[in-house]
């Protein structure tokens, strides 16, 4: 079988409260191959958008290992954390695409050139960059700023700009959640005919059990804390 794209084992996280220590999960183990796409479910404050952030290291477990594209990160290691951010802040910048409910573009930043700022970070070719953006649909908004766009056009730019940069795992913090479900339901469209051409692996957090269907799998927060296929 293919390496995983992202494997994590045994993950377990805690945040500091007053004296005390809330534990968020652990013992949390899940495996994603290229192409396979998985859902974060979960009630707020479940800690969704705390593993999509261990995902990309953003935050450190307390315990646990995690593999991304073959690199592994444990921070058990002593004096490993300083050398894992850089391999971190690496990985963020050229395979790991990141969505959040509300499209980061840079507003000074024509959608063309957030694109193609974005593709260049991944050392991307910017000849593909206004085709990206036809591909969404808005090609011909491509001169105009963030602010003169409704919020769904900016879902596609973002979109774009993570397509962009070719990535190898895609996370996603409820990308729709800003919009309304018609617009909602085309970006979420996009999103999955796009990540079956390209066969990038994809992590959804979502609170909408409609959208987490359209995964291959689901990890409930809530309820246990293990996917994938079996190792
Ligand atoms: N930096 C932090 N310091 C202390 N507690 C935190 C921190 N970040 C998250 N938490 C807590 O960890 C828990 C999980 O938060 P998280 O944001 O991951 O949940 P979520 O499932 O993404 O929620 P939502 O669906 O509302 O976005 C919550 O109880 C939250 O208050």
């Amino acid at each position: 079988m293919n390496q995983p794209v992202l494997e994590a084992r045994d993950l377990s996280k805690t945040f500091a409260s007053g004296a005390e220590r809330i534990a968020v999960f652990s013992g949390l183990s899940v495996s994603l191959a290229a192409g396979q796409s998985l859902a974060l479910m979960g009630r707020s404050g479940s800690g969704k958008s705390t593993l999509l952030n261990l995902f990309c290291g953003l935050e450190r477990p307390d315990n646990g290992v995690i593999t991304l594209l073959g690199e592994r990160f444990d921070y058990r290691e002593a004096g490993a954390a300083g050398q894992q951010e850089k391999r971190w802040a690496r990985l963020r910048r050229r395979q790991i695409g990141v969505m959040f409910q509300e499209a980061n573009l840079m507003p000074a930043l024509s959608l063309l050139d957030n694109v193609r700022l974005r593709a260049r970070l991944a050392e991307q070719p910017l000849e593909q960059c206004q085709t990206w953006l036809e591909r969404l649909g808005i090609g011909e908004l491509a001169e105009r700023y963030p602010d003169q766009v409704s919020g769904g056009q900016r879902q596609r730019a973002a979109l774009a700009m993570v397509f962009a940069m070719n990535p190898d795992l895609i996370l996603a913090d409820e990308p729709t959640g800003s919009l309304d479900r018609r617009t909602a339901e085309e970006v979420t469209a996009e999103l999955f005919r796009l990540q079956a051409e390209t066969g990038v692996a994809l992590v959804l957090a979502t609170h909408d059990p409609e959208l987490a269907e359209q995964c291959q799998v689901t990890l409930d927060l809530a309820h246990g804390n293990q996917a994938g296929p079996a190792p």
